[in-house]
């Protein structure tokens, strides 16, 4: 819904109209204003940021219509501060923006993702907690201000306008004389709060501009008057005057040597860059010089931006050519390294190339492939040389990375030797790469295993796992819905097949079980002969019907009686429950094999009785039983529920009886 369809507006042109807020966008200012920043001085940088924003739009349109900024040609951004008035003013001479520009832009949440997100959090606490980790742009101005002026005339136009609000709801916007608004650009004007008067001094801005913003590449000012700056007295401001600092001075950092460059100066960028408040997990900094030639300054997060799963999948790395900013929402990487953030500055590109032509560019082709390439190889040296810091990134990251496996088959098998699983290794207490896994083989063991399940948890107390467990065979837990996909393609690792453990018959027989367990096999052996195998397979067969697609002993089992497993050739089960979570459809389930643990005391005595003539009838229930069981432990409930509790009653009462 567009907010000007809540005008209260009257008919004279000159009168303030007045707009209600997007109901997303209310919702924010609610939370800005109660605090869900500890740090309120971010405002700052995300106001610096828009103007710098502004004044790279207008420089890249003034490309093609070099009229625009002609009068004016060099971009700043001037921060102007007043203590007496409480009055912060950020001002610059960037693209500016129309009315309607103003309406849409400062009152409504234009990103699909971050209206979501905002709509989600209601008035949840934590979700509160969360909103602090993404930049909220210009509406975080409320977070100081008890009232916001922004006066804006766009590059070009010959009339500008007033966007005012106290935040609490409602806006208006009233056309200004053009005496009284910047010759281009935008000026927004805090009216501090009482509070937070702090903002307006001049030691204050110059120390939060330099820890957030010394690096956006427009230089900016700060205007204040001739008073006291940090270590003098308070009042020993000059009568009269202002003076001008320069506080950045607009080079683009990414342009400058590499070993010129502090840790601090790149977390600063990558603040600015990415919006975010953590700092990079990696930094990566070249130069390519060659058949293109270009300069790249892309980081890693070490924490997931709330839009991580968002559906578009997009990408936000900058493109610039030859320093003029071009757009941040080209594909300029895969959509499996969506959450890079940076920018890539080509010198060969040329500046006015439509957004049509941008999306086929071999040059940009060429360049993405290049990007890619290095980021891959960083991350193995990262994997390689510092996996504290590589685990944080699989660890946020791990699920978009491995949608590369699919996608991206030239990658696979760079990225599967990234790839960090949990397992049975060590009961998912750390990340297991397939190399550790391949390294860890059993002797005879000549295959891959893995499990599937809607979380670590379920996997790891999954039946299934009894008999390689036993046998100390490492299974890999698979419970992010991405594994359902990749895990289908890819053939396997180093000559050695994937292979889930609810599949086919388990090829467990050929794997000598631990020493440890030796004797407990011996007697396990005793009971298991005790077991005709024959008999209750056949059994189990008759009264199950169409319900099971066969029925087998299993070595798969050491603890439990049974468990369900897929046919041969049939989907797995549990992924096939993993696809139908990701496509939001119920799974079409093959009728499953039931195999059951002939050593089990369970499984002895329904063979004893069986044996024993005339008692198959009273066995019917526990056949059934087992079966549900099964399903329950694969996370299913029975598809009889009434019948599951009638006969869980009736064995109960035979117990007891
Ligand atoms: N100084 C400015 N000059 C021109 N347009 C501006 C200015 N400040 C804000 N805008 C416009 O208002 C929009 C909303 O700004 P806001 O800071 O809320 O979000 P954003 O900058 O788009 O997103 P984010 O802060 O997440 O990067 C901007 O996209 C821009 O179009």
């Amino acid at each position: 819904m567009s907010s000007s369809e809540n005008t209260t507006a009257t008919t004279d042109a000159s009168a303030p109209e007045t707009h209600a807020f997007q109901a997303e966008v209310a919702r924010l200012l609610h939370l800005m204003v109660h605090s869900v920043y500890s740090n309120k001085d971010i405002f700052l940088r995300e106001l610096v940021s828009n103007a710098a924003d502004a004044c790279e739009r207008l420089r890249h349109e003034a490309v093609t219509r070099p009229e625009l900024t002609r009068d004016d040609p060099d971009f700043a951004i001037r921060l102007e501060a007043d203590k007496d008035k409480r009055l912060l003013i950020v001002a610059d001479n960037g693209s500016g923006m129309s009315r309607e520009e103003m309406v849409s832009n400062l009152g409504t949440i234009a990103r699909s993702g971050t209206r979501a997100f905002i709509d989600s959090l209601g008035d949840n606490k934590d979700g509160s907690a969360l909103i602090g980790q993404f930049g909220v742009g210009f509406y975080s101005a409320f977070m100081v201000a008890d009232e916001v002026e922004v006066i804006s005339r766009a590059a070009g136009e010959d009339s500008a306008w007033c966007w005012r609000s106290d935040g609490l709801g409602a806006f208006s916007i009233e056309p200004v004389e053009l005496n009284a608004a910047p010759a281009r650009g935008t000026r927004v004007v805090l009216h501090l709060k009482e509070d937070t008067a702090e903002y307006a001094e001049p030691a204050k801005i110059e120390r939060i501009v330099r820890a957030y913003s010394a690096h956006v590449p427009v230089p900016i000012v700060l205007l204040a008057p001739k008073e006291a700056t940090e270590g003098e007295d308070d009042g020993a401001a000059t009568e009269g005057g202002t003076e001008e600092r320069q506080l950045a001075d607009g080079t683009a950092l990414w342009t400058r040597p590499k070993s010129d460059i502090s840790e601090e100066e790149y977390k600063e960028f990558y603040g600015h860059v990415s919006g975010q408040f953590d700092d990079p997990a990696l930094t990566l900094h070249y130069r390519a010089e060659g058949r293109h030639e270009y300069s790249v300054l892309v980081f890693l997060p070490s924490m997931a931006p709330f839009d991580l799963f968002d559906p578009d999948r997009k990408g936000r790395v900058k493109l610039y050519v030859r320093r003029v900013f071009i757009a941040d929402d080209i594909d300029l990487l895969p959509a499996w390294l969506r959450f890079a953030r940076g920018v890539i500055d080509s010198a060969d590109l040329p500046l006015n190339l439509s957004r049509e032509m941008l999306q086929t560019n071999p040059v940009l082709e060429s360049i993405r492939k290049g990007v890619t390439n290095r980021i891959v190889s960083e991350l193995q040296k990262l994997a390689k040389n510092d996996a504290e810091t590589f685990n944080t990134i699989w660890e946020n990251f791990g699920p978009v990375l491995k949608e590369g496996l699919y996608e991206d088959a030239e990658r696979r098998d760079k990225l599967l030797e990234l790839v960090r699983f949990r397992s049975s290794a060590d009961n998912g207490a750390s990340w297991r790469s397939l190399a550790d896994y391949v390294g860890a083989m059993k002797e005879n063991q000549t295959q891959i295993f893995y499990a599937t399940g809607a979380s670590q948890e379920a996997i790891a107390s999954s039946p299934h796992l009894e008999g390689f467990r036993a046998r100390g065979v490492e299974v890999l837990y698979l419970a992010d819905p991405v594994d359902a996909f990749w895990i289908q393609m890819v053939q396997g690792f180093e000559g050695k097949p994937f292979q889930s453990v609810t599949q086919g018959a388990a090829a467990l027989d050929e794997i000598p079980a631990e020493s440890a367990d030796a004797d407990k096999d011996e007697a396990d052996k005793e009971s298991d002969s005790a077991t005709d195998i024959g008999l209750v397979t056949a059994f189990l067969k008759e009264t199950l019907g169409d319900k099971v697609s066969d029925v087998r002993a299993s070595a798969r089992l050491s603890e439990s009686p049974v468990c369900l497993v897929a046919p041969e050739h049939g989907p797995d089960r549990q992924l096939e429950k993993l696809m139908a979570r990701q496509k939001g459809a119920g799974a079409g389930m093959f009728a499953p094999v039931l195999e059951f643990n002939p050593k089990h005391a369970l499984v002895t005595s329904l063979s004893g009785r069986l044996g024993a003539e005339g008692s198959k009838d009273d066995l019917a229930d526990m056949a059934f039983l087992l079966f549900d069981q099964a399903l329950i432990l694969d996370g299913e409930a029975p598809s009889d529920a009434a019948a599951f509790a009638r006969r869980l009653a009736s064995v109960m009462q035979r117990g007891l009886a």
